[in-house]
């Protein structure tokens, strides 16, 4: 298990078995040797379905030749996940949201029809009800928005900005030359303090840098290794190649090219490139392929890949499954909502890989017998620098405490921190730095724009927001919401308003978040009403918009959000509703862009009147179905307590006999945590935790 020092290691555990390289690479299938594409395949369904979408950047480049293999698969399959949900009580007792949404506005719409005096449309079907509804909706704001979007679309065009968006709307008003002055106020008020302060804090900003020059590799110390353009002249064995194959991959991106060499030589990595850019293969195909090396007499956990949600531990068990289908490794996903019991046998049996999400694996690591990380060759933090956020300081140390200090360590953002402090927690040995975009930098396809709301009309954002759904944006789109009620209440609204929507945020059981990325990434439902669980890593193929109901008080956290579109070299756009006090985050995210990237965007005061009228009638309606879901949970909650009751005494004997289990933090603990959690990654505003516990 020396490997970590010596100079180059292809193995895992034994260094006795490094193999012949050529013979590994002679191995290798002629990926590059393309057929042509028969007849049959030219023009076909299956073969469009693999095209890339939009303007693909150079980097990436899918292979359109599977060598026989299926079709390039989608990374958010939840198959294997679903498999292990745990059972749903009483499913179908109550009606679902959908349900009634749809009774609400039927019956808003008989109680128009009544009030207007006509009994005869009153006896229309339900269904023709609803399609002609619709389809009225449609007309509507087809035609009356035409020359409306006309000009809204010349006025996004033509306001491509040089600098920070203007955002004052339609020009000329008094109100507007007030804010203008107030903005100016602001700029040079914050000048001059940066003026004051500035020569401390170059002092402190040249110790910092000492600092990182001693604590990471520097690049002429780092091993001397090419940026290979090709994954066949990187050594890899033929069932790795096989598996980038299945996965479509031809080339590798650049954080690939750069990465994988010197995670094969063992080396500690902290690697950041923008998002969307495959850092996931990045670290996979390395642990794989070192894996097939490892010593088989007996089993043994070797790597270990931390992800802060469970739908991005759920997403990296995929590829990796999709990766390792050519070997004999062995992986298991340990997160929260789907079943112990399972991922306990499943421990029992020494996965060669487990992706875990924290707080699950901090479970098993104090209750499930005999599971320990004693052996852990490699560990990976997915989204490092959220996982280093000072919230989370107590699980990573349990679980870096589990680990042995002689480890490669391999950390990945889009945003990854070089701040040695938190760096340090880790014990990593003499990191290589990786960056392979401009830090804070957004994906290169991604046009920004900005629609401005106006100071004390935060109420207009629901109505901007409908009127921009409904009017340009009508699908594959994603909204994100600072809180679980907001996105749960702008479903509702949306769906009154005849709008197909899904939600996904930390209030649905497991099997319902599952569900809504499902039904989206199939196109069941146009708009995800997000909370920033979802603002990581997520990879739904095909995102054409983001759009952020609220500005994020981090700027990481917005690079975050708006990765979501424009991946793999796709092209994207993301929309932020910007209020007065957004203002350095606009700034942040205009000098981080190319000029021609930014834009504003002006909602007519027409439209907007519009549709703040239309959600103004739905206040109602809205109010009802929370009231009723309300009424559901409590009377669900009671009888979950009777089953508790019921189940207590029926089987005292049994359950005062069960080893106890042990949880590392008492609920007080994990409040502070989630507290401390809360204030960095949120900024001043209380937000809820977006991570998950399990
Ligand atoms: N070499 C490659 N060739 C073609 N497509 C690739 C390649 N590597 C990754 N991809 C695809 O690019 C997309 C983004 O990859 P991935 O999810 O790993 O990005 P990421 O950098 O981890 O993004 P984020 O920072 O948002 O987590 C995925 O759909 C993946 O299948």
């Amino acid at each position: 298990m020396a490997f970590i020092e010596d100079d180059f290691i292809m193995t895992i555990g034994d260094d006795d078995e490094v193999p012949d390289l050529e013979a590994v690479a002679n191995d290798s299938p002629p990926l590059q040797n393309k057929r042509k594409l028969n007849g049959k395949q030219k023009g076909s369904k299956k073969a469009k379905a693999q095209e890339p979408e939009g303007d693909m950047a150079k980097g990436f480049l899918v292979d359109l030749e599977t060598d026989g293999l299926d079709a390039v698969p989608q990374t958010l399959d939840f198959t294997l996940a679903r498999a292990s949900l745990k059972k749903r009580r009483n499913p179908g007792m109550y009606s679902t949201l959908d349900e009634k949404i749809a009774l609400s506005r039927r019956a808003a719409k008989l109680a128009k029809l009544a009030a207007l005096d006509k009994p005869d449309e009153m006896e229309v079907s339900e269904e023709e009800k609803v399609e002609e509804e619709d389809s009225d909706n449609d007309d509507e704001v087809e035609s009356a928005s035409d020359e409306e979007e006309d000009a809204e679309d010349s006025a996004a065009e033509s306001a491509s900005v040089a600098g920070t968006p203007a955002l004052e709307g339609e020009s000329g008003s008094e109100a507007e030359s007030d804010e203008e002055e107030s903005e100016s106020e602001v700029d040079s008020e914050s000048e001059e303090s940066e003026g004051e302060s500035s020569a401390e804090e170059s002092e402190v900003d040249e110790i910092e840098e000492a600092r990182k020059r001693a604590y990471f590799a520097a690049p002429e110390e780092g091993p001397a290794v090419d940026m290979p353009e090709s994954f066949t002249t990187m050594n890899l064995s033929r069932q790795i190649m096989k598996g980038l194959t299945k996965l479509g991959f031809a080339q590798p991106t650049p954080i690939q090219a750069r990465t994988i060499p010197l995670a094969l030589l063992g080396k500690d990595i902290c690697g950041g490139a923008q998002t969307g850019s495959g850092k996931t293969a990045a670290f996979l195909v390395p642990i794989l392929e070192r894996l097939l090396y490892r010593p088989k007499n007996t089993a043994v956990t070797r790597v270990l890949i931390l992800c802060p949600t469970r739908e991005l531990a759920i997403q990296c068990h995929n590829v990796s499954t999709k990766l390792a289908g050519f070997t004999d490794i062995s992986t298991c996903l340990c997160v929260g909502g789907l079943s112990l019991k399972q991922q306990e046998s499943e421990l029992k049996l020494r996965p060669d890989v487990v992706i875990a999400t924290p707080g699950r694996l901090i479970d098993h690591l104090r209750n499930s017998q005999s599971f320990h990380l004693d052996q852990i060759e490699i560990l990976v933090m997915d989204e490092a620098d959220r996982m280093l956020d000072d919230g989370f300081e107590d699980e990573l140390t349990e679980i870096i405490k589990a680990c042995p200090q002689k480890r490669q360590t391999m950390l990945f953002s889009a945003t990854m921190t070089d701040n040695v402090d938190k760096l340090i927690r880790l014990s990593l040995q003499k990191p290589v730095r990786v960056q392979i975009d401009p830090p804070k930098s957004a994906a290169r396809g991604l046009t920004q724009e900005f629609v401005r709301v106006r100071t004390n009309k935060d109420e207009d954002r629901t109505a901007l927001l409908a009127a921009l759904c409904k009017r340009h944006f009508k699908s594959k789109c994603i909204i994100f919401f600072r809180s679980k009620a907001a996105a749960h209440q702008m479903k509702i609204i949306f769906g009154l308003l005849g709008m197909r929507a899904g939600e996904l945020h930390g209030n649905l059981s497991q099997e319902g978040r599952l569900q809504a990325l499902e039904q989206f990434r199939d196109g069941h439902v146009d708009f995800l009403m997000a909370t920033d669980l979802a603002a990581r890593g997520l990879d739904v193929t095909g995102i054409d918009t983001v759009i952020n109901y609220t500005m994020p008080t981090q700027f990481p956290q917005y690079l975050h959000r708006i990765g979501r579109t424009a991946r793999a070299g796709r092209s994207g756009r993301a929309i932020t509703l910007i209020g007065e006090t957004d203002r350095k985050m606009l700034k942040l995210a205009v000098k981080n862009s190319p000029k021609d990237k930014i834009k504003q965007r002006v909602v007519p005061n027409e439209t907007l009147n519009k549709y703040r009228s239309k959600v103004d009638d739905l206040v109602d309606q809205v109010k009802d179905i929370i009231a009723e879901e309300r009424q559901e949970k409590m009377l669900n909650d009671a009888e979950m307590q009777v089953t508790k009751a019921t189940n207590l005494i029926q089987h005292k004997d049994e359950i005062k006999n069960r080893p106890r289990r042990t949880w590392f933090q008492s609920t007080k603990d994990r409040k502070e945590a989630k507290d401390v959690a809360d204030r960095t990654y949120a900024g001043k505003i209380k937000s809820k935790r977006s991570y998950d516990k399990n």
